[in-house]
């Protein structure tokens, strides 16, 4: 479902740590239900931009726009709001995958009470409906039941993957950004959790915001490409276009040396 409102609206996105420039007048505009690709070198500010994203940093310069009717105080520039509406507004709106469990899973807690943490968020106590809802989405993240009580520790990366998947739509996000989900997979695990990436973008329709340097995952993923090189984005347009006819003589680098 393609509207003709966009969902996410980025403008003038720019941050420097210390002398480095990570960010300089991004802009972004994603539209609901689409798969949005993000490559580019490493140090080129993938990363950072999915952190603002995440409202986990705040830019020096910049607008946020993410489009959630009736939700208190998201109808403004979300980098205006405080510390705790920030965090609040992620938890429950945003979801994200990163490319390490540990940074988005409590290893040694069940997979299944790493899901419960992010619905007890939502205000859900109940025991019963916790582990229903949590269930719910472990299947939907193509997660074995079998294995939902084993702490994350204990399981494969392809299955760690699965249970951070499960946490961060557990809520029904707006969004789901995914930092090099499947970097450091065995080539075979990748293909599955993409399969199960693309599943879940089939039938529930999730926005995705999709960072690696994999351009053969973002071909396979994205709908539209955003290209970007020291901070700045060179070049953005529809997948198969800057696939078979990129402008910028840096994209034309990258999908050439891919070829
Ligand atoms: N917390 C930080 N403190 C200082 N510099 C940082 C920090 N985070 C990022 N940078 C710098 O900002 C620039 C952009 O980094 P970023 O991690 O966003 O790039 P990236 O495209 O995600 O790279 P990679 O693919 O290697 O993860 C780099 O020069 C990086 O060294």
């Amino acid at each position: 479902m393609v509207t003709d409102q966009p969902l996410i609206r980025l403008d003038g996105v720019s941050h420097r740590y210390g002398e480095v420039v990570a960010l300089q007048d991004v802009g972004l505009t994603v539209w609901p239900g689409e798969v949005l690709g993000i490559v580019g070198e490493s140090g080129s500010g993938k990363s950072t931009l999915l952190r603002m994203l995440n409202l986990q940093e705040v830019p020096e310069a910049g607008d946020y726009r993410l489009s959630l009717p009736g939700v208190p105080g998201a109808d403004g520039n979300l980098f205006n709001l405080g510390r705790f509406a920030r965090a609040q507004l992620c938890a429950r709106h945003i979801g994200i995958v990163y490319q390490h469990p540990h940074q988005g899973l409590l290893m040694h807690n069940s997979s299944s009470g790493n899901v419960a943490e992010r619905l007890l968020i939502a205000g859900e106590r109940r025991f019963a409906a916790l582990r229903e809802r949590g269930q719910v989405a472990l299947e939907a993240s193509e997660f074995p039941l079998a294995r939902m009580d084993a702490p994350p520790v204990e399981l494969s990366g392809g299955m760690q993957q699965r249970v951070q998947l499960a946490k961060a739509i557990a809520l029904e996000p707006a969004v789901l950004l995914l930092d090099e989900p499947t970097t450091g997979l065995d080539v075979s695990v990748q293909a599955l959790v993409l399969d199960t990436l693309k599943h879940l973008q089939r039938d529930r329709r999730i926005t995705m915001i999709l960072v690696s340097h994999d351009l053969g995952v973002i071909r396979t993923m994205a709908d539209r490409v955003v290209v970007m090189r020291r901070g700045q984005v060179v070049e953005q347009g529809l997948a198969d276009q800057v696939f078979q006819d990129p402008q910028h003589p840096y994209s034309q680098q990258l999908v050439q040396a891919k070829l």
